[in-house]
């Protein structure tokens, strides 16, 4: 697998905030959104056993691929290897592709082709999509059904955006379905 870094932190978004993970991300993506946060490009070949060798020193058995998109190098043999190891595995995915069946919890982020997420990947833990001010919050029935469904307003880079986050708002209190995740890894100044 090409691997960018490495890190153990807390979850800081969406429904599992606060809890201790091991986040692994992949390199490569298939979208380029305009607001991300991540530098992706770079990336080391590891092994299974390159990676096991880094992540058995956290004191903690919950992994999170994310990236770039996870789902463009992610399969159940490698999901294989974790889970005989006693690993249980979370993804971060944009929803363009479909999520491997050894994966214990979604979060599907979607960003493009809304209507197309549901064929892909029916069932979801969570739904976490990013916000700017005005933009349109489709009808929360065009996504897969998911445990919660949260919105997130864009930060800018590692500052919360004022705007966003007041529009964010407004959505949840329009529409009670809805729960407001921020990146509360940002608010602390941790990884
Ligand atoms: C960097 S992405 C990687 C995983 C996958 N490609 C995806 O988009 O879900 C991880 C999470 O960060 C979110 N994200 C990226 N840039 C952000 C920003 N500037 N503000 C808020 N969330 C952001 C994405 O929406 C996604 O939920
Ligand atoms: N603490 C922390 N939580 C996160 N949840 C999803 C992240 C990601 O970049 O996928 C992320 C991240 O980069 N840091
Ligand atoms: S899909 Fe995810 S990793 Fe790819 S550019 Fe968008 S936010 Fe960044
Ligand atoms: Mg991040």
């Amino acid at each position: 697998m090409t691997v960018n870094e490495i890190f153990y932190s807390l979850q800081g978004e969406g429904g599992r905030v606060g809890e201790p993970s091991i986040f692994i991300r992949l390199t490569k993506c298939n979208l380029a959104c305009s607001f991300c946060d991540t530098d992706f490009a770079d990336g080391d070949d590891m092994s299974l056993d390159d990676i096991l060798n880094v992540i058995s020193k956290f004191p903690c058995k919950w992994i999170i691929w994310t990236g770039g998109e996870p789902t463009l190098q992610l399969k159940n043999d490698h999901l294989a290897f974790f889970k005989e190891r006693g690993y249980k595995q979370a993804i971060e995915t944009n929803g363009t592709k479909p999520v491997p069946s050894l994966i214990d919890y979604i979060t599907c982020s979607p960003k493009v082709n809304y209507s197309r997420i549901k064929e892909l990947i029916p069932r979801v833990n969570e739904i976490r999509i990013p916000l700017l001010n005005g933009d349109v919050l489709p009808d929360i029935d065009i996504f897969p059904v998911a445990d919660k469904y949260f919105v997130s307003p864009v930060f800018d880079g590692d500052k919360p955006n004022t705007e966003n986050i007041n529009y964010c708002v407004e959505q949840v209190k329009a529409d009670t379905r809805w729960t407001l995740s921020l990146q509360v890894h940002k608010l602390i100044h941790i990884e």
